[in-house]
């Protein structure tokens, strides 16, 4: 079945807004998996808007020997005062996934994948470095980009399809034409060998319309939507409500 992996950014941006420890990032993961998700995401970005590094160690211990951990960032953003580089902290805590995403301080957030014919090359030695970490290497990429095949010649293993554009269609009314431009760049990354990951405004909502028109999706990241839902159901029960929507969708078995 897909893999529900929960990104907990936004208890971060909780807990951060007032300083101390509470909301607390690995309570919350703990919480998360208690409920039957299958991974932990989180994004540390440089700016330390949310997950800051001691996170990431933090969250490590805590997903160690039970779920996947998915370590989203941007390789080429440079190491600074009190972040230490993407690189470095996929060495520390050695992810399952390392999901690449070319994202910049300032974007609120993630808002488009990457374009191989820019970055393909610069790509090739990092997804190298990180495999030989032992990470799983994901691209972050848009759906409709004409050279999803690349990413499989550069190195990677997946790609994560940003459905923040299908999310923003089914709000609207009209996702099929958004669902079919997912559905044919998730086939074509199939045929190249690539494992499909989906993430960005997936929602209770579009999820299961998600997945019943993307066929063998591996994995899912959901992180603000849900964490907004938690606050009126709790996150025992958001998390167990996506699991039945991905259940009933009739996903395929993750390899
Ligand atoms: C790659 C992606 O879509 C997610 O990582 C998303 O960007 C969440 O990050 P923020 O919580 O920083 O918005
Ligand atoms: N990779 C997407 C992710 O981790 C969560 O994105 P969102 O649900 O916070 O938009």
């Amino acid at each position: 079945m897909t893999v529900l992996s929960v990104n907990v950014n936004k208890i971060a941006v909780l807990r951060n807004s007032r300083g101390g420890d509470e909301p607390s990032v690995a309570a919350a993961a703990r919480a998360v998996i208690a409920a039957g998700a299958g991974g932990i995401t989180v994004h540390p970005r440089p700016d330390q808007r949310h997950i800051r590094p001691a996170d990431v160690l933090a969250l490590a211990e805590v997903v160690r020997g039970r779920v996947e951990y998915n370590l989203e960032g941007n390789p080429f953003a440079p190491a600074r005062e009190g972040y230490p580089g993407f690189l470095a902290l996929v060495a520390a805590v050695r992810p399952t996934q390392a999901t690449l995403v070319p994202d910049g301080d300032g974007q609120i957030t993630s808002d488009h994948g990457f374009d191989l014919r820019r970055d393909g090359e610069r790509l090739r030695p990092l997804i190298a470095e990180l495999r030989a970490l032992g990470a799983r290497v994901s691209l972050f990429m848009d759906a409709g980009t004409p050279d999803i095949a690349r990413v499989a010649e550069l190195g990677a293993e997946r790609i994560e399809l940003y459905t923040g554009p299908f999310a923003a269609a089914h709000a609207r009314g009209d996702a099929a034409a958004a669902i079919a431009l997912c559905a044919d760049t998730a086939r074509q990354a199939q045929a190249a060998g690539l494992a499909v990951n989906a993430g960005h405004d997936l929602s209770q909502d579009n999820l299961g319309d998600f997945l019943r028109g993307v066929p063998g999706v591996h994995e899912v990241s959901i992180g603000h939507a849900l964490v907004g839902e938690a606050l009126y159901a709790g996150l025992d029960v958001t998390v167990r409500r996506y699991l039945a929507i991905i259940a009933s969708a009739g996903a395929p078995a993750n390899a």
